[in-house]
Parts: structure tokens; C-alpha cells; sequence
């Protein structure tokens, strides 16, 4: 499996599933846990529509599991499994380990959850992912938080109500004390339902967080405990210890999500008080997964192992622990509070965007709340707005603000709308990008320019933190601006982490972002949040129409743009291939370093692979850097000129070398794609 390529060439889709847009399913999930009984909805949430492959598939699969063609089990080429009869140990033990560090993604779980795609199998199954949840408690309690109160929400996709029933089961298997399912949600949502019950210590510059801190307390105490199969009445008021921890904060907060993946994958992003999880915080918790796993002697991937061990467990919860809470309504008027207190409107405090006309552009996936429940209600008329309905098979474009389509999409109904503004989220709103009233697209450089902008207005001299691949255009509108530049690595987890450093060394540095969209402020917790970065865009827009300004745009002014900017990524066809581009990239250096082409000279600090400056002649600066990609067997050129064609000749000349006598030997394991074709 290799997700992250999957990311790049398929966003949309397959056709089967485009067709099946209208085809609504009701079935039950195939794992009924103890919260997958008919759960309540929150007002909003749509059901979506069912993948035909997927039901097809799902169907084959449960006959094939209930009517044994004989009385014997079915003969294949491997011959019937043994299931475990206690603790897996041995080679066994061996492949359950890999299975679950396969499910590693930086400082996320992603995997596999439906199948469809020809020869994408399903490694996310419920029952990785109720272990993953018994990991993730047993995680918490192991840092001192002995009953954990854990949110669950989750973005529209199919798998979503299945793998939710399995991980909440694993939480409560793993000892959490309370676990509330909060539904359709984003990612900084989960966070902030732990900031907003009052669980992180240091917070947003504004008050107005905390302003509905109280209400999330009470929604808590009003939520109702989930109805038993079969059973619509709801069951006895929840006994201790959930009834305990009423009103206590979140201790864990979990997204299940992929991002802009496409419809088969997803994943889960986690939380605590102190921020999102990281790396080696995940390899922690799929260590945990694995023990818990083998201890019980479930054979992960194994459905006839994983369904006896999950119906076991739905026999023996305690439905009192877990409770269905709505909780996007609260973080909504959490962000209007942001919103009304950012413009400070004094004629119109409480509808600060009356007579504005934005669009939110949210291809389906969790962000439609953004206009429906924060703009509209302070005002603004959205209802230009595109694909705001979560739909988990993504039927229009993928959610994601990287890829064209969906920036294309955002803009043309802008145009459409003859909209002052337009937001473009991805799937789960931890990215985004804006429109201005023209249809320009910002997004990438545009984007850290524009909430640079803002902030260097409000920090004077601050440092901004961004990715690797950011434009010589943007630094020179950082400097101009007063502020400071430091490009650091590409992963948005790096580039916070950069800027929390700076902190921690007394550097200011308010602003970290990258040009995926992915952006944290210092104001809001550091979180990578496609929300916050749109509030504060909204508030920007509104001051300068208040001020007689012109609109977001115009902040661009003094960004220089090149003329060409382009990626191409090379496959390393090699297991090893970490150390095959380490020698690609010293090999590089050593050749930019010899001067073998007088025009290019290695960019000063380099935090990965190698930036190379590019004189291009008449004061014309280009840039390539050639890297290896964070997660997959790629090295990666990002290649920028000011001149017509002079990226390909860039790329071209990279392209030469890499076919070099230099690197004679590693070259049959370099597939260069379409890069290829430059160096004939
Ligand atoms: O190194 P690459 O293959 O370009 O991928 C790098 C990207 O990986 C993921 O998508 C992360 O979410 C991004 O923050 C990161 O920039």
C-alpha cells in the first residue's frame, strides 16, 4: 500500500461510486459493538451515500462467511487458518507488529478501510482500530490521567460509524471512563472540545473561548446515553463513574479521518490538553496496540478473529459510558464570538458580517458548518457556497486546497456568486485557502503572505515559520513587511514545531505555516487549524471594508510571484530507499558544490535535501531544491524561475546529473517519470 502516492493521484472516486450518489443504503455496519446500536444524529449531519462497490463487496463478504459451501471449511491454496487459541507469540506475533507499524503516518494513523480499489486491501480494520482505541486509553492512563474522558468525532466517511463503534469500544476495553461521540466534527473541533471544557492550560489571545467553556460543561451534562440495539428507550440515567466526570474536562480528543485521502482510506489524529500526538507518541500507542492484540489473541486482519473478539466485547460494555454529544453547534459559536470580537463592530456587534456575501467551498467533507452555522448566523449571505453537504465519497472534487479543482471550484463560485470572499476547506478543516472577490486564487505562498500580513501588523518583527518549498518572493515580502523568514522542513508537525522552538528560545514567532495550508498561530495553541486561519481572513476582509480598504488582495500587492512553479517527484525503487537518496542527495551537493554549473549555488542553510539558487541573468532569481519526501520512497524537485520555460531547463539539468557516471550505479533504481522525458 502506498496511501501518500494514492493521495496524489487520486483524489476523486472511481466512477462506480460517482454513480452511486443517489443509491442510499441503511444497512447496519458489519460489526455491531456496543455503540453501533441506531444511533441519534445531530441536526446537520447527513447520512451519506453508500459506495455500491463497497456494498457489493461487503455483501460477497458476509455471505462468504455465513453459508459454508460444505461441512468442512472452504479449501484454498493456503488451506483454512487456525484461529488463535490464546496469546499470539512467535512469527505470529511478527506479523501483527508489522500490520499495525504499517498503519503509521508521521504523527497520524492511516490506512485502508473499505475495499473497491483493485489492489488496495483493507489494513484499517475495526478490529486495528478497537485495539488502537484500547492503546489509546490504557496510553492516557499510563501519563496519569487514571479516568479518561475521551471525544470521538469524525469526518463524512463511509467507514466513519463503523470504525467509530470499534475505537469507542476499544476506549472503554482500555479503561476510559467516559467516552462521547461527538459525530461529524474537524479536527481542530476535537481539540478544542478539550480547550473549551476547560481542559488546556494556556489559550487563544481572546477570552472568547472560554465564554462557552460553560456551555460545553452543560451540553456534556445533557447528553443522553446511547439507546441498546433494539432498544429505543433510552436507558437509566448514566450511573458513576461517567456521572463522576459531568462537567470535568476532555482528557483525550480523537478525529477519525484521511484528510484529502480518497473515500476508501481513513485514519485517526489525536489529542491531548498539551496538542496533537506525535511521532514517537504513535509508535508508543501502536507498540500498545500490538500487546493488547496479541495478548487477547486476536489475529488483526483476520475478520472471523476480529468479529468473535468484537462481539464478545459488545456483550460485556457498559453502555452508560458512552453518550452521543453534539458538539459542533458550541465550537461554532466559539468561532462567532472570535468573529464578532475580532471586528468589533460597534453599530452591529452581533451581525458584524451583515451585507457580505462569502462562499465556503467545502467539498463535501466536515467543513460545512463554517457557513452554515458561523457565517450565516453573524450575518453574511453564503448561500453562493458549493458542496457544503458531507458526502464521504466525494463526489465533486477532492477536499483539499492543494489540488487544483478544488481551488478552481472555489473560485468559480465566487465568480458565480459575485461573492466578496471564498473559503476552500479540506476534508477535516485543519487546511484551508481563500478566494478574493475576483476569483484569485490564495493559496501556498499567497496564503502565508496574506496571514503574515495580518500578523506582522499585529507583531511587529515577528519570525514566520513556513515549509521548505516556500517562493524567494515570499521572503522578500516578509523582510519588506519587517518580519523575518525561516524556512525550515517540509510537514506541518516540523514547522510547528520550528516555531515553538523559537518560542521556547525567546525568539517571537507567531506564525507557522505551510504551503500545504496547513497553518498554527501562537494565539490559538499552536493548532493546525484551517478554521482559526479563516476567521482571522474574515476579520481581515471585514476591517478593510469597514476602513474603505481595498480587498484581500491588495495585501498581495508586494508579494513577487515567479513564473513558473513546478514539482516532479522520482520514485526509489528500492527497500532501502532512505540511504539510496541520502547518496542521490550528497552526490547532488557535491556536483552544485564543484560549480559544474557556474549559475547555481547552494542556498546557505539547508534544513533538508539541497536549495539551489538559480541565477537566471537580468537579476532574475530561480530555485530548484531536491529532497526526499517526508513519508515515501520519493525524491522530490520543486524547481521556481522567473523566466518562461526555465523551470523545465532547471529540471532538465537535475535530470542530467541524476543520469551521470556519478551515480551509474543507483540510477536503475531511480524511476524519474515524466521527469525522464527533460533530460532526452
Ligand atoms: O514530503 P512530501 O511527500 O512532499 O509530503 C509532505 C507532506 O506530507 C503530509 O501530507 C503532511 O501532512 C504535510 O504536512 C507534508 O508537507
Amino acid at each position: 500500500m502506498d496511501i501518500a502516492r494514492m493521495t496524489r493521484t487520486t483524489g476523486a472516486v472511481p466512477a462506480g461510486a460517482q454513480r452511486s450518489r443517489g443509491a442510499r443504503a441503511t444497512a447496519a455496519p458489519i460489526l455491531a459493538g456496543p455503540s453501533s446500536a441506531p444511533l441519534r444524529t445531530h441536526p446537520g449531519a447527513s447520512r451519506p451515500s453508500f459506495h455500491p462497490t463497497t456494498l457489493t463487496a461487503r455483501k460477497s463478504l458476509l455471505i462468504a462467511r455465513s453459508t459454508p459451501a460444505s461441512s468442512s471449511p472452504p479449501a484454498s491454496a493456503a488451506g483454512p487458518r487456525p484461529l488463535p487459541s490464546g496469546p499470539i507469540t512467535g512469527a505470529a506475533l511478527g506479523d501483527l507488529v508489522s500490520r499495525f507499524k504499517r498503519l503509521q503516518n508521521g504523527s497520524d494513523i492511516r490506512g485502508i478501510a473499505l475495499e473497491g480499489v483493485p489492489d488496495q486491501p483493507v489494513t484499517l480494520t475495526p478490529g486495528a482500530v478497537f485495539f488502537i482505541g484500547m492503546a489509546f486509553a490504557r496510553w492516557l492512563r499510563s501519563k496519569g490521567q487514571l479516568a479518561p474522558k475521551v471525544s470521538v468525532g469524525r469526518d463524512p466517511r463511509l467507514s466513519g460509524p463503523m470504525l467509530e463503534s470499534a475505537f469507542a469500544a476499544g476506549l472503554l476495553q482500555g479503561g476510559a471512563a467516559a467516552v462521547h461521540l461527538f459525530g461529524l466534527a474537524t479536527t481542530p473541533a476535537m481539540f478544542y472540545s478539550i480547550v473549551l471544557s476547560g481542559g488546556a492550560t494556556s489559550g487563544p489571545s481572546s477570552p472568547a473561548f472560554f465564554t462557552t467553556a460553560a456551555s460545553v460543561a452543560s451540553a456534556a451534562r445533557k447528553a443522553a446515553p446511547l439507546p441498546r440495539d433494539g432498544d429505543d428507550t433510552p436507558p437509566a440515567p448514566a450511573p458513576p463513574p461517567a456521572a463522576d466526570l459531568e462537567g470535568q474536562p476532555y482528557t483525550g480528543a480523537v478525529m477519525l479521518t484521511a484528510s484529502h485521502l480518497p473515500w476508501n482510506a481513513n485514519g485517526l489524529k489525536f489529542f491531548t490538553s498539551a496538542g496533537g500526538l506525535d511521532k514517537p507518541d504513535i509508535a508508543e500507542l501502536l507498540q500498545l496496540a500490538v500487546q493488547a492484540a496479541a495478548q487477547a489473541g486476536v489475529a488483526v486482519g483476520d475478520p472471523v478473529s476480529e468479529q468473535a473478539h468484537l462481539l464478545s466485547r459488545a456483550l460485556a460494555a457498559d453502555p452508560s459510558r458512552t453518550a452521543r454529544v453534539p458538539f459542533l453547534p458550541t465550537y461554532a459559536a466559539s468561532l462567532r464570538d472570535l468573529i464578532k470580537r475580532g471586528v468589533n463592530s460597534p453599530a452591529n456587534y452581533h451581525f458584524p458580517l451583515l451585507g457580505c456575501r462569502v462562499v465556503v467551498d467545502a467539498g463535501n467533507g466536515a467543513g460545512g458548518f463554517f457557513a452554515e452555522q458561523v457565517l450565516a448566523p453573524l450575518g453574511a449571505d453564503v448561500s453562493g457556497s458549493v458542496f457544503l453537504a458531507p458526502d464521504g465519497t466525494f463526489p465533486n472534487h477532492p477536499p483539499n486546497p492543494e489540488h487544483p479543482a478544488a481551488m478552481a471550484a472555489g473560485a468559480a463560485a465566487v465568480r458565480a456568486a459575485g461573492a466578496e470572499l471564498g473559503i476552500v476547506f479540506d476534508t477535516d478543516v485543519d487546511r484551508s485557502a481563500i478566494v478574493d472577490g475576483s476569483g484569485r486564487e490564495i493559496n501556498s505562498n499567497r496564503f502565508i503572505a496574506l496571514m503574515a500580513a495580518v500578523v506582522l501588523r499585529q507583531h511587529p518583527g515577528t519570525t514566520i515559520v513556513t515549509d521548505s518549498v516556500t517562493s524567494n518572493g515570499l521572503t522578500t515580502f516578509i523582510e519588506q513587511l519587517g518580519g523575518k523568514h525561516m524556512r525550515y522542513k517540509r510537514g506541518y508537525k516540523n514547522v510547528i514545531g520550528a516555531g515553538v522552538k523559537l518560542n521556547g528560545e525567546g525568539v517571537d514567532s507567531q506564525l507557522m505555516m505551510e504551503t500545504s495550508g496547513h497553518g498554527a498561530l501562537k494565539e490559538n495553541f499552536y493548532l493546525d487549524d484551517g478554521a482559526y486561519l479563516a476567521v482571522k481572513a474574515v476579520i481581515e476582509h471585514v476591517r478593510r471594508r469597514e476602513e474603505g480598504l481595498g480587498g484581500l488582495s491588495e495585501l498581495l500587492a508586494g508579494l513577487p510571484e515567479p513564473a513558473e512553479s513546478r514539482e516532479w517527484r522520482v520514485k526509489i525503487q528500492s527497500p532501502d530507499f532512505k540511504a539510496v537518496g541520502a547518496q542521490v542527495l550528497s552526490a547532488f551537493r557535491d556536483f552544485v558544490a564543484s560549480g559544474a554549473h557556474p549559475d547555481w549555488s547552494l542556498e546557505a542553510v539547508n534544513h533538508e535535501g539541497w536549495r539551489v539558487n538559480v541565477d537566471e541573468g537580468e537579476g532574475r532569481r530561480g530555485w530548484l531544491l531536491l529532497r526526499q519526501s517526508l513519508h515515501d520512497p520519493l525524491l522530490v524537485l520543486n524547481v521556481e524561475s522567473e523566466v518562461a520555460g526555465g523551470a523545465e531547463a532547471t529540471a532538465a539539468r537535475v535530470v542530467g546529473l541524476l543520469r551521470s557516471q556519478s551515480l551509474a550505479a543507483l540510477a536503475p533504481l531511480l524511476n524519474l517519470g515524466p521527469l525522464g522525458s527533460l533530460g532526452a
